[in-house]
């Protein structure tokens, strides 16, 4: 994104003060949306480097839009300052905004404003914080206020591994130029932010996609793209046929949901391969779900009238599902594997270098650590999936609040749909039964894990707006008509 502001710079008849103070008014549009109340008081915290200068254009706006109650700190911890700083500052000392140089941290005894804006340092923070700006920062996170970040907080790194304890400023909403920044889509920034939300500056859009990066946010018009809608004259067979290798004595219930995903995606039939144990209740609730007794199950050479085979939601870990999935490997079919088929090859790792091509693994974190080893951070643990995806030639959906899509690219799409009312057991059945299901329609790997993720996260987030929390039960009944809003008519 720096690359992008000096491109943009060079490159458009834009000078880079004229920027910052696009940066600026785009940051006070996204604060007035919140904060409408002129009369309270706002400290804003600048940094002598160009965040400090958005933070002073936004003294400045906020002024113009009626706010009378504003006070500028300006940290002069260095000597150093940028020229567009020095500009906004000069503006500054021509109008009528209170401002105040803070030359140690301990000048600061006590900060009466309603709301505080925190513009000390951005993206351009070089290594943790330490000495007087660690010292400030504390002093600003013990007030408990209410702190809208410019850009990024104080002390979190746009990109890169996060220091384990994270020392910087913890901001109520963080207001992102242009494009979020990668770190944002960790747990980790829960520490430092509550929310974010990212602001257009007209950064050259073109230079922005020519990058090669590494990371894509997954949008709405990239679905609508790939969706298909149903053909004149089809029939089932034109949407394929999935197999669902799923459920034990006690975990029928995750065989039940992923088949019932798998049917709601759109596959053209789908069987499900359960213990003798489950017939009757797969029988009772999905009657449109043909049933392949586990212990019939036998000749590989069957499996080939599948276009999908899922295998893993409540599988357990018996030797024979181990034999199971060992032969599945072998039989080269488009697989998805999960769950306790995912534990299994953690166990059995000489059948992760036998996985063919396109294989889907669906971990969530527990399950990747298992398979990959223990990883510290969360940037670690994609930068690995992303190897493993690259070397292996897979597809790997790392799954959390964010998932992440590895690709045998390199590639990582981060998918932007889902919330915390989805944390319930039997959410990730459903997801490995989607997939299936748009593997069985004949999308690619790859379009299948993204149309999956999206349209599971959209489900939920629908749903979200008026439950507390959202079953697998109630998604799976959301998924058809997800897809039915997202098809391009
Ligand atoms: N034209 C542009 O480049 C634009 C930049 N914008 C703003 O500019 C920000 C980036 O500005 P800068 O590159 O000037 O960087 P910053 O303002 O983030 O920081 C600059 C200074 O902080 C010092 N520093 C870095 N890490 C430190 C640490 N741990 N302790 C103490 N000092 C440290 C650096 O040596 C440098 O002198 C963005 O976050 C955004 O807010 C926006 O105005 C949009 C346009
Ligand atoms: N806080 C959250 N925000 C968004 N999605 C979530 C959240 N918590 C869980 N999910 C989604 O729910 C699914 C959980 O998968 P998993 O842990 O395998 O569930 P289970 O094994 O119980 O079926 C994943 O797709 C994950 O992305």
């Amino acid at each position: 994104m720096r690359s992008a502001d000096q491109f943009t710079i060079a490159n458009k008849p834009i000078a880079s003060i004229d920027l910052m103070e696009k940066a600026a008014r785009a940051f006070v549009q996204s604060f007035l949306r919140d904060e409408f109340d002129p009369t309270k008081s706002v400290a804003i915290f600048c940094g002598k480097g160009n965040n400090g200068g958005d933070g002073l254009a936004a003294a400045h706006l906020l002024l113009a839009n009626g706010y009378q109650n504003i006070k500028v700190y300006i940290i002069n911890f260095s000597n150093k300052q940028s020229d567009d700083f020095a500009i906004n500052l000069q503006r500054i000392d021509e109008s009528r905004c209170k401002k105040v140089f803070i030359n140690q941290p301990s000048e600061l005894k006590s900060l009466k404003a309603d709301l505080v804006i925190d513009a000390i340092l951005g993206s351009g923070l070089n290594k943790a914080l330490a000495g007087d700006y660690e010292e400030l920062v504390q002093f600003i996170n013990k007030q408990h206020k209410k702190v809208y970040a410019v850009d990024v907080p104080t002390g979190f790194f746009a990109e890169g591994k996060l220091p384990e304890v994270y020392n910087g400023i913890k901001a109520y909403k963080t207001i992102s130029f242009q494009r979020p920044k990668i770190n944002f889509f960790f747990p980790e920034s829960a520490a430092a932010t509550e929310k974010f939300e990212v602001v257009e500056i007209d950064l050259d859009e073109g230079f922005i996609q020519k990058q090669d990066a590494a990371f894509q946010l997954i949008e709405e018009s990239d679905i609508q793209n790939i969706l298909r809608p149903r053909k004149l004259f089809s029939h089932k067979g034109t949407y394929g046929h999935a197999l669902i290798i799923a459920g034990n004595t006690n975990t029928m219930g995750a065989a039940l949901l992923s088949s019932m995903a798998c049917l709601h995606a759109g596959a053209g039939l789908t069987t499900a391969c359960i213990p003798q144990g489950g017939l009757i209740a797969l029988n009772t609730t999905l009657p449109e779900v043909m049933a392949l007794p586990r212990d019939e199950y036998t000749r590989i050479e069957d499996l080939k009238k599948y276009q999908a085979i899922a295998i893993g939601p409540g599988l357990g870990t018996d030797p024979e599902n181990e034999k199971l999935l060992e032969s599945l490997i072998l039989s080269k079919q488009p697989l998805i594997i999960d769950a306790d088929a995912l534990n299994i090859l953690g166990e059995k790792r000489d059948l992760i270098d036998k996985l063919a091509p396109n294989t889907i693994l669906t971990p969530h974190i527990k399950e990747f650590d298992r398979l990959f080893g223990e990883h510290e951070s969360w940037w670690d643990r994609v930068q690995s999936a992303r190897e493993q995806a690259k070397k292996l030639k897979i597809i790997i959906i790392l799954k959390n609040q964010y998932t992440f899509i590895c690709l045998p690219t390199g590639k990582v799409l981060i998918n932007p749909t889902g919330n915390p009312a989805m944390a319930q057991g039997g959410m990730g059945d459903i997801l490995t039964g989607i997939i299936a299901g748009f593997v069985a329609q004949r999308y690619t790997a790859e379009d299948a894990a993204i149309l999956a993720c999206y349209i599971h996260g959209k489900a939920g987030d629908d749903l979200a707006h008026e439950h507390f929390v959202v079953t697998a039960s109630q998604v799976v009944r959301r998924i058809s008509g997800e897809i039915k809003l997202l098809i391009p008519r």
